[in-house]
Parts: structure tokens; C-alpha cells; sequence
């Protein structure tokens, strides 16, 4: 039979147990918490403190910000107990809050509460703002039930970043990352049906090295091959593209004559793939079926592209000349973006001038994806990404002339109305020619790769390409 001595005995070894395990959890948790603020940078430690204090202050706060419910119902515990008669006090809810950290703030989560849900937190934001000490907060809802609240504790538009490509084929065709919104999320754009993109800005400001990432990130993929046309130079082994040449099938500088065969070529090629789609593949896109290394993504990228299409005034034959070359190549380029989606040509144009003639509306308004750097003008703007960025005055570019915006862009992201601003990282030109030099081998002339694939007569006009007989019996005919 047991004593009530081993009884308490048993009671209290039962306690301390409790009392050692939860000692233990307790010391792992500090320990956790120790090496993790340890490990971290001068940025995350001070994010680290932030949130602690978030978390904190948070069931003061809310009540004060109006993000609590008052609950009149008693509970059924609250009933019973209630043995004296008097009225039951109603219960103040506070929404939940689970609160992490990153370098640049910290994203917590809330759970919302009858008359609290995303609405108020939204009509709240500047006041959390100001309460946690952040440069801006956006609230979100992924998913019904909670929101998210990101706050910013440091600018991430002011803080310069780069980027070091891996050199790895990407896992998703045509998908280009670009850097982080002002919320420090990652933004990236799925350029898949996306036959047309503009980048303009003041010189300096970072146009060449954002298109530098994309080929960077994009040269490791046999499924896709470049084209250039560089305003800037006159010759391959200037300017910014000289170490990317190797990973070009054609390359022209300044010279208009040059350019405008090279965007004949890619017309051409174009009006031949348009044809052969449907027949080879069976499909109306190519995108039904992805880019492929016989049937590569061809990406035409345009550098100071004014160069190109500015309007050349004089009635010298010379003059005449060279506006007629810049009449057709505007209106080459605008075949291409126009009828160059479904086939898997995507052009990229860039440009410092920001007039109507350097990259002509026409062109300018059937690209899907238009992205500004800095900008002097109201009109500028408005010629670099439309009418519509009037509407948006805290995105507008002309806000981003400060030397602190190097590398920061205003764009239409096609997934969401209006505009965001990215911090886009630099690429330092010694990483982009390392990944241009181990990817030179995979260059290969679209054209050849269609003939390859296919018949050579599939370029002669007189053949009806429409009617794959034609060309199916080359031997019979020469029999
Ligand atoms: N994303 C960036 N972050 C920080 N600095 C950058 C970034 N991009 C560019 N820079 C700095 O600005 C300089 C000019 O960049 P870049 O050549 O890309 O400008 P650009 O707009 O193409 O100029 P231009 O119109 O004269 O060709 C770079 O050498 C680099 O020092």
C-alpha cells in the first residue's frame, strides 16, 4: 500500500521534472536566439530588437489603433464563475501577431477579428508606421482570416545591391528577375507572351546593367539566343556589350544601314517561323510547347535605340536617306513586337532620350512591360511609360534623380494596375564576362537552326509555304 509520503514525493519529482524540461526548452531557446542574433548582420540585429519590440507593445498598441474587437457576449466559464451578481465586464480582443524579421524590417502577421480585417489594418498602416518605427508599411491579404504587415524599417530602393550570377541554367524559361520592390520583396516579370519591353532613363542611371542580368541569368540556357543592336558604338569590341558578343548571332553598332538589315533578318525570321508553327508543332504559340535549343527563344535586345528611329531632318540625298533607313527600321521593330509573341521573339528596347522619337509610340504602346530610371521631366516620364504614370505620382521617375536611385526603376508590372519601383542590383561587368565566355559555345544562329531543322528552300519566296508539299519532295523534283 503507498504512504501519503511517496505519494508527495511522487507529486513533487513529477514538478521538478516539469520544472528541468521546461528549464532545458528555455536554455535551448536563449541558446537559439544567442547564435541566431550572433550570426546575424549589423541590419538584421537591429530588425531582431525591432520586432521584439513589436511584439511587446502589440496588445497596448492595437486597442489604441482601433484593431480590437469588444466582445459583450460572456463567455460560458465567465457565467458560472460569476456567483455575485454583477454585470460581466465585455473582453477586449486583440488580434493575434506573430512577428519575424529580415534585414530590412520585419512581416508579421495578424489575424483579423470581427469589424478588424484588412480594411482597417490598411486605413492603420501609417500609424503602425509611425508606432514601429518604420519608413513604410503595406498590408496584404494572401489568405482569408489573417493579413500581413510588411514594414520597412530601412529604404530598400537607397540600398545599392548586387548581383553575382550562378551561371546555372535557369529553372524557368523567360522569367526575369529584376530585383526588390520598395517592400524588399523579390519582384521578377514572366516575359512568356511578353513580345516587347522598354527601358529608358537618364544616362548613368542603370539601364545597361539591368539588361546585363538578364543576360547574365539567361545566357546559360541553349533555349535561348541574343541579338544586339548598340547605338552607342560602331564596332563589337566597344562598349557595353564587347564581352557579350561571343554569346551573340549578330551584333551591329551605330551604323543605320547595318541595323536595318539585321531587323529584316529577324522580320524574316519571323514571317518563317509564323508560317512553320503550326505545321511542325501543331500548335498557334510556341509557348504551348516552350522555346527549345532547335527552336530557341530569340531576344533582340536595342541599345540607345533613338539611334535608330530618330527623325532625320535636311533634303540632302544623304539626309533623305537616313530617314527613310529610320522610317522602315521603326517600322520593322514594330512588325516584331507586334507579331513576334507567339513565335518567341522578344525585343528589348533601350534608350536615355526621352522623346516621342526615340522609341516611337507606336512601338512604345503594344510593348507589355515598360520600365523608367530617372527621369528630368513630367513629359519625359510620360513618353517613357505613358500617360498613365500621372496617375501614379509617388512612382513617377522624375522622383528618382537622385544619385541614392542609381539602379532604382519605376515599371508597369503586368501583374498588378499602376506602378512599382524596383531596386535593381548591379552586375559588375567581371561576372557578366565570366558567364559570356563559359556560355560562348552555345550561340547559334536561329536561322541556321530552322534550316537544320527543316528544309534551307523554306526561305525561298517562290516556294508556297503554306503548302508543306512544296517542300516535302526536294529529291522527286530533282529526279
Ligand atoms: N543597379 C545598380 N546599382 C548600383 N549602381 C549601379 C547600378 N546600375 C548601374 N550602376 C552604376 O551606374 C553606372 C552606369 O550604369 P549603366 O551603364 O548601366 O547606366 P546606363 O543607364 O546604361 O547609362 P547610359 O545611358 O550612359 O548607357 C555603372 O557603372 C555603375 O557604377
Amino acid at each position: 500500500m503507498k504512504e501519503p509520503n511517496d505519494t508527495l514525493e511522487g507529486a513533487y519529482g513529477f514538478g521538478a521534472l516539469i520544472v528541468g524540461l521546461g528549464l532545458v526548452a528555455l536554455v535551448a531557446w536563449t541558446a537559439w536566439w544567442v547564435v541566431r542574433y550572433l550570426r546575424a548582420d549589423a541590419m538584421t540585429r537591429q530588425s531582431i530588437w525591432q520586432a521584439a519590440r513589436i511584439r511587446r507593445g502589440w496588445k497596448r498598441l492595437a486597442p489604441m489603433l482601433k484593431l480590437s474587437a469588444t466582445d459583450k457576449t460572456p463567455t460560458a466559464m465567465a457565467a458560472l464563475s460569476n456567483t455575485n451578481g454583477k454585470p460581466i465586464k465585455p473582453r477586449v480582443l486583440v488580434p493575434a501577431l506573430k512577428v519575424t524579421h529580415d534585414a530590412y524590417g520585419v512581416i508579421a502577421r495578424a489575424a483579423c477579428l470581427p469589424g478588424v480585417g484588412l480594411e482597417q489594418f490598411q486605413k492603420a498602416a501609417a500609424h503602425l508606421a509611425d508606432a514601429w518605427r518604420c519608413t513604410r508599411v503595406a498590408v496584404t491579404q494572401d489568405k482569408p482570416g489573417s493579413v500581413v504587415i510588411r514594414g520597412v524599417r530601412l529604404d530598400p530602393l537607397k540600398f545599392p545591391t548586387e548581383h553575382r550570377p550562378t551561371g546555372d541554367v535557369p529553372e524557368e524559361t523567360a522569367r526575369w528577375d529584376l530585383g526588390l520592390d520598395e517592400y524588399a520583396q523579390p519582384v521578377s516579370v514572366n516575359l512568356t507572351q511578353v513580345p516587347g519591353v522598354t527601358v529608358a532613363g537618364l544616362p548613368g542611371f542603370g539601364k545597361t546593367s539591368l539588361i546585363n542580368r538578364l543576360l547574365s541569368d539567361w545566357a546559360p540556357s541553349p533555349a535561348v539566343q541574343f541579338a544586339c543592336a548598340d547605338g552607342k558604338v560602331s564596332a563589337a569590341y566597344e562598349g557595353d556589350y564587347a564581352d557579350w558578343v561571343q554569346r551573340m548571332f549578330a551584333f551591329v553598332g551605330d551604323d543605320l544601314e547595318e541595323a536595318n538589315k539585321l531587323f529584316r533578318r529577324m522580320v524574316e525570321l519571323r514571317r518563317v517561323r509564323s508560317t512553320w508553327l503550326r505545321e511542325i508543332f501543331s500548335v498557334k504559340s510556341i509557348w504551348d510547347v516552350g522555346p527549345s535549343e532547335d527552336w530557341p527563344l530569340v531576344v533582340l535586345i536595342i541599345d540607345e535605340a533613338h539611334t535608330y528611329f530618330r527623325d532625320h531632318k535636311g533634303s540632302d540625298p544623304k539626309t533623305k536617306k537616313l530617314a527613310a533607313l529610320a522610317a522602315e527600321n521603326a517600322r520593322l521593330v514594330e512588325d516584331l513586337v507586334k507579331k513576334g509573341r507567339s513565335v518567341g521573339m522578344l525585343v528589348i528596347l533601350a534608350t536615355q532620350k526621352s522623346t516621342g522619337d526615340a522609341i516611337p509610340t507606336f512601338i512604345r504602346d503594344v510593348c507589355p512591360v515598360g520600365m523608367s530610371f530617372a527621369q528630368k521631366t513630367a513629359e519625359a516620364a510620360v513618353a517613357a511609360l505613358g500617360e498613365e504614370i500621372r496617375e501614379w505620382p509617388d512612382a513617377n521617375p522624375i522622383n528618382l534623380q537622385d544619385p541614392a536611385y542609381v539602379g532604382v526603376a519605376s515599371m508597369n508590372h503586368p501583374s498588378q494596375p499602376g506602378f512599382i519601383r524596383i531596386r535593381t542590383p548591379y552586375v559588375p561587368d567581371p561576372y557578366a564576362a565570366d558567364v559570356a565566355k563559359s556560355t560562348a559555345h552555345l550561340t547559334a544562329d536561329p536561322d541556321g537552326l530552322l534550316e537544320a531543322l527543316f528544309d534551307p528552300r523554306i526561305w525561298d519566296k517562290n516556294v508556297d509555304l503554306t503548302k508543306s508539299d512544296d517542300l516535302a519532295e526536294p529529291d522527286a523534283d530533282a529526279a
